[in-house]
């Protein structure tokens, strides 16, 4: 289990809108054709502690299959939950079923990596708001204005209610698709990799647009996405997934500016730095060996087959807990789950295996089979 100091996030103390605990989803593995048997089970979210509050932006990054997109789904309620708590606005929303968990649901919407793919082809755009509106009570009486604000608020002609999905380009799916999201009129919303299926020239665009329907309805954001570019743009806090769980968690800032844990320190060095106290220094840290299979995560701390600060016994034995450390200088602490974080924050603990420096590597350049994300500057996710 990991666990994160109280209280949660910096700002105002105000209570969390969402307040994720200890959570875990665990698919089982079955095999046998005549005989359905459970072999196993796949950890995708381990123990994952995440708390936002009402207005941030909490950027969740990690390499493919870390579970990143399961967590988004399972805070949503649309994949079972193994354990764990989901408290959204105050409301534990495992407690609930039936009406009055769709009730809940409203006020959470998700945007999905292929606006193609989650949107019904055989409904018009205008079909498609109805029947999301409808179901929550929000289509009674005369709703164009309604239907006509949302479509201006994603910067879409009002023609477009008559239209059919494969009548738009990609970015003006992505439009319809937050557009839906907006039309129940949500404070959460989970976009799981919005950006990553569209073409660059207009990835830029849909970002924008999510900030700034985030400042006109005052929406709070939990965005996946493997691009560190894009999570480091749009985020206030960053959490770093590995392996179903939690390894480090900080403001944008200061995670960019001294990543603590070994995993995020692998992961930045392929991201080009602008700041440049770093610049000159910085160390493409290459990792050894692959992710390890969920399905039979290591025991002691998840990452240690692949760390280069790893420390003899500790790390094989003993899973470290997500545990509040200080960095000089700052005054937001990061959340970080290593044994040895302080002594490798300090220089006090080396790696133990070459990081095969080269800090002559131009920005991005690691080649891809062997930098820490495998894409650089993303972190390798589909
Ligand atoms: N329905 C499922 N049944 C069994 N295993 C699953 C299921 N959904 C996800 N997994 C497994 O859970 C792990 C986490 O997957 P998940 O999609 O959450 O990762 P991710 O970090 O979002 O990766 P990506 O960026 O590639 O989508 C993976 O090993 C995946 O194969």
């Amino acid at each position: 289990m990991t666990t994160v100091a109280d209280p949660p996030p910096p700002g105002t103390g105000e209570p969390p809108l969402l307040d994720v605990r200890d959570l875990k989803v665990h698919f089982p593995i079955r095999r046998g054709v005549l005989v359905d048997r459970t072999v196993g089970h796949v950890h995708a979210v381990d123990g994952v502690d995440l708390r936002i509050v009402r207005g941030e932006t909490y950027g969740l990054v990690g390499e493919s299959g870390c579970g990143k997109s399961t967590f988004g789904r399972a805070v949503l309620q649309l994949t079972p939950v193994t354990s764990g708590e989901i408290r959204f606005g105050g409301i534990d929303l495992r407690s609930l079923r039936g009406e009055a968990l769709r009730r809940q649901r409203r006020h959470m919407q998700m945007v999905f990596q292929d606006p193609l793919g989650s949107l019904d082809p055989r409904q018009s755009v205008e079909q498609m708001f109805r029947e999301g509106m409808s179901a929550h009570g929000l289509a009674k009486g005369n709703i164009s204005g309604r239907l006509d604000e949302l479509l201006d608020s994603v910067g879409l002609p009002r023609t477009a209610l008559r239209k059919y999905p494969h009548e738009f380009s990609g970015g003006q799916r992505q439009r319809i698709g937050i557009a839906r999201a907006l039309s129940v009129e949500p404070q959460l919303i989970v976009a799981d990799e919005p950006v990553s299926a569209l073409d660059v020239s207009v990835q830029a665009q849909v970002i924008n647009l999510l900030q700034d329907v985030q400042a006109t309805y005052g929406l709070t954001y939990l965005i996946i996405a493997h691009d560190l570019a894009v999570i480091r743009h749009v985020s206030d806090r960053i959490g770093v997934m590995y392996l179903g769980g939690m390894v480090e968690e900080a403001p944008t800032a200061e995670l960019f500016a001294e990543p603590l844990h070994p995993y995020t320190r692998a992961l930045l060095s392929a991201v080009p730095q602008p700041d440049p106290r770093y610049e000159d220094s910085r160390e493409q840290i290459l990792l050894s060996g692959d992710l390890p299979s969920p399905a039979d995560p290591p025991p002691g701390c998840r990452f240690s087959t692949r760390c280069p600060w790893k420390q003899p016994t500790r790390c094989d034995t003993e899973r470290p807990p997500l545990r509040t450390v200080e960095v000089p200088g700052t005054t937001a602490a990061h959340q970080v789950a290593c044994h040895w974080a302080e002594g490798i924050r300090d220089g006090a603990i080396r790696p133990t295996r070459s990081t095969s420096v080269d800090a002559a590597l131009p920005a991005g350049a690691a080649t891809s089979s062997t930098s820490a994300s495998g894409t650089p500057p993303s972190t390798g996710g589909s």
